[in-house]
């Protein structure tokens, strides 16, 4: 097989979900469980994991008993981070150790950390040595782990960490890695560009000790991605920690995973409702196509949110939303598949820093994305499956804190996606009460 183009590798990197959607089947069973070696007959997590809405595990365990190391400890404390929540209750202590880790929970509730504290515990660095891969199915999700990593190897200074992904002129990642002093230890990237990479031997994985894949069902469902993936893991030694990560995982996607892994710590919500955000207010308003923009500028007038990220489903619907949105006088920044990809990055870098309060976006910010203000996520357009819903409206509330979301419904198709969620996620989602409003201290966090 011929070595894509850059134009192809482009492809191979999930833009818009328009590209590939799989519906998917999933049973949902009553439990939340812990199991190991593949052996879904398994033990619960704990007393915390039954209460409904709590994010941190036993208060009683903090951070100090996972024994890290004292620069890491620092780092934990600079952020602000007080107790473990609970699925790093459940999963750091065997991952520092190098168990294998097949892991699915809650949006917003810190499985980032569970991977980034894990890999820099173990890591010994060696210049020219790459040790750690993480694998995502964004560039802006890439970009933003590669600061969840510069952020904990804070009093690491040895510790390099460099991102790779399609977009920007592989000749800057090539010098990167052509010397042993710049080579990262810890390489964050999209499938595409690592793959190229990769095959082009401008890298070697001969050393490497961790494989990390974050939001593994996406990355592992896209056919394209897919293949990129077992290309490189092709490349990486035998013995290694192999982690995943994602808040949905369906069925047949499991034993995909699998495949990976070794004699893994396995840890699942069975039961789909649990995936709930519980300090998530949900509400769909049933209008049409045509009333969507004056509905829209009424939720903005109306509701006193901090951030909003407004989700559309394709690029086009994207930039001229945003377009109309700015001469309406909601100054708005747009992030989608249109646009050059350092000013993606820019745009997701205003966003964060809260220079706008207001972001058009598509499925690219609909998972993993992580931005503390959002406490309002909109569905201008429904997706067309329910687990999207479930990780678009997952920006809103992230880490326990409260949050609204508000989807429109449109046509026959979202109705059905409407019942879906219902169904499947336990969401109680109402009617929007466009006459009352909604009281701004039930979704404010100030
Ligand atoms: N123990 C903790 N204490 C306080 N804040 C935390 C803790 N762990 C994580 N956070 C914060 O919670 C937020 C959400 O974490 P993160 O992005 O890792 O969630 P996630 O589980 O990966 O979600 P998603 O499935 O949406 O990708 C981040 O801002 C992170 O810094």
């Amino acid at each position: 097989m011929s070595a894509p183009t850059a134009a192809e590798e482009d492809l191979l990197e999930y833009s818009d979900h328009e590209e590939e959607e799989q519906q998917q089947k999933v049973e949902a069973t009553n439990t939340a469980a812990v199991a190991t070696g593949g052996d879904e007959a398994s033990t619960e997590v704990g007393e915390s994991e039954k209460k409904a809405g709590t994010y941190v595990g036993n208060l009683q365990t903090g951070f100090k008993d996972f024994l890290l190391k004292p620069e890491l400890s620092r780092a934990i404390v600079d952020c602000g981070f007080e107790h473990p929540s609970e699925v790093q209750q459940a999963t750091i202590p065997q991952s520092i150790h190098g168990t294998d880790v097949l892991c699915q929970a809650k949006s917003g509730l810190g499985k980032t950390a569970v991977f980034v504290l894990s890999t820099l515990q173990q890591l010994e660095p060696v210049d020219g040595e790459v040790s750690v891969v993480v694998i995502c199915h964004t560039r802006e999700l890439a970009y933003q782990i590669k600061n969840e990593y510069v952020r904990f190897s804070k009093y690491m200074p040895e510790v390099r960490t460099g991102v790779f992904y399609g977009g920007v002129n592989v000749k800057d990642n090539v010098k990167e890695l052509s010397d042993p002093k710049s080579i990262p230890h810890i390489i964050v990237a999209t499938p595409g560009r690592l793959a190229k990479l990769v095959r082009e031997k401008k890298i070697s994985l001969a050393h490497l000790k961790h494989f990390v894949i974050d939001e593994c069902d996406k990355v592992l469902e896209t056919i394209t991605m897919r293949r990129d993936v077992q290309e490189i893991f092709r490349q990486t030694p035998r013995e290694k920690q192999t982690m995943m990560f994602t808040a949905t995982l369906n069925d047949e996607i499991k034993p995909i995973c699998r495949r990976f892994l070794q004699n893994p710590l396995e840890i699942f919500v069975d039961d789909e409702s649990k995936l709930t955000l519980h300090g998530l207010q949900q509400y769909y308003w049933k209008i049409t196509e045509e009333e969507k923009n004056k509905k829209l500028a009424k939720i903005l007038d109306d509701l006193d949110f901090n951030q909003v990220i407004i989700f559309v489903n394709t690029s086009k619907r994207a930039q001229e939303l945003t377009k109309l949105l700015t001469i309406s006088n909601f100054p708005a920044i747009s992030v989608n598949g249109y646009m050059k990809q350092d000013e993606r990055i820019a745009k997701y870098q205003a966003f964060k820093n809260f220079e706008k309060r207001i972001c058009v976006a598509t499925d690219v910010f609909g998972r993993g994305i992580d931005i503390e203000r959002i406490n309002l996520a909109i569905n201008y357009d429904l997706p067309p499956e329910s687990d999207q819903y479930l990780h678009r409206v997952g920006r809103a509330g992230r880490f326990g804190t409260k949050g609204l979301s508000i989807s429109f419904i449109s046509s026959e198709k979202d109705e059905e996606v409407l019942k879906n969620i219902q169904d499947k996620f336990d969401a109680k989602m109402a009617p929007y009460p466009e006459e009352e409003g909604i009281d701004s201290a039930t979704y404010s966090n100030n």
